[in-house]
């Protein structure tokens, strides 16, 4: 947590979800409409397909809907992609942009990041930018530069922190069941901090970082107490309603 900075709660569903999951919205919108709102802020970052019956789903609720990736044009000559200003119009507020597994399966670079970021803004919305090492960087002792140079190339400067998240997701933590001991977050997290002040000034103090890979209703209390955590962003914890309230509920016990 950072003294001033209120957290965020966001689910990523990544390539799941159909008409068969609304269920799961619906739960995930009344457990917030029961006061846990209070404590912080939620996001569920969905497949297109799903955004428009989402965002009227929790229309009237505090949860926000997100994409999980956009072009860095507005428009044009570009099959299977997706504008940021065509994910406003189906109701998404914020942009995931370069997760790992974009930048893996799809080969993007922090400079495309960079340019998905500032598409993101252009679009009315905010975007949540990710960096994490692998497990190759994590054991050569490489994540300080690892993140350094993805913080660097993928960071626009002329970010402000009402449209701007990190999202720090160590790969190797993704999808294993393994996480970070609270020592090594707070490292990262607290590396990021100073990047993001090195970059942007004072604003990077008030710039949300969130802590994503593995979390889980058993771990997060201990991984969000974490100093800089912000919050997380929660790949398949947040596909069932409960695990996700869960997490959330965290930032009742902290
Ligand atoms: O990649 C993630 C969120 O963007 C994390 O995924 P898991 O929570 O499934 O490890």
């Amino acid at each position: 947590m950072t003294p001033g900075i209120r957290p965020l709660v966001a689910g990523n569903w990544k390539m799941n979800g159909t008409e068969a999951s609304l269920g799961e919205i619906h739960g995930i919108r009344n457990g917030f409409m029961s006061g846990l709102d209070a404590e912080v802020d939620a996001l569920l970052c969905l497949p297109a397909t799903l955004i428009t019956r989402a965002a009227s789903i929790f229309s009237g609720s505090p949860v926000a809907v997100g994409g999980q990736d956009c072009h860095a044009k507005a428009s044009g000559a570009h099959t299977g992609d997706i504008a940021a200003e065509m994910l406003h119009d189906a109701g998404a507020r914020y942009v995931i942009v370069g997760h790992s597994e974009r930048r893996t399966d799809h080969g993007e670079k922090d400079s495309d990041v960079h340019g998905k970021a500032e598409a993101a803004w252009r679009g009315g919305l905010t975007a949540i930018i990710c960096v994490g090492e692998t497990d190759a960087e994590r054991r050569a002792n490489a994540t300080p530069d690892v993140l350094t140079r993805q913080i660097g190339g993928s960071l626009p400067r002329a970010a402000v922190a009402s449209t701007t998240v990190i999202a720090y997701e160590p790969v190797w933590a993704i999808g294993t069941g393994l996480t970070p001991t609270a020592e090594d977050v707070k490292r990262a997290h607290a590396h990021l901090r100073a990047e993001l002040v090195r970059l942007i000034g004072e604003e990077g103090n008030k710039v949300r970082i969130l802590y994503g890979g593995s979390v889980k209703p058993s771990n997060a209390v201990e991984l969000l107490g974490v100093e800089n955590v912000d919050g997380a962003l929660v790949g398949g914890a947040s596909l069932k309603a409960s695990d996700f309230l869960g997490i959330a509920e965290a930032y009742r016990k902290l």
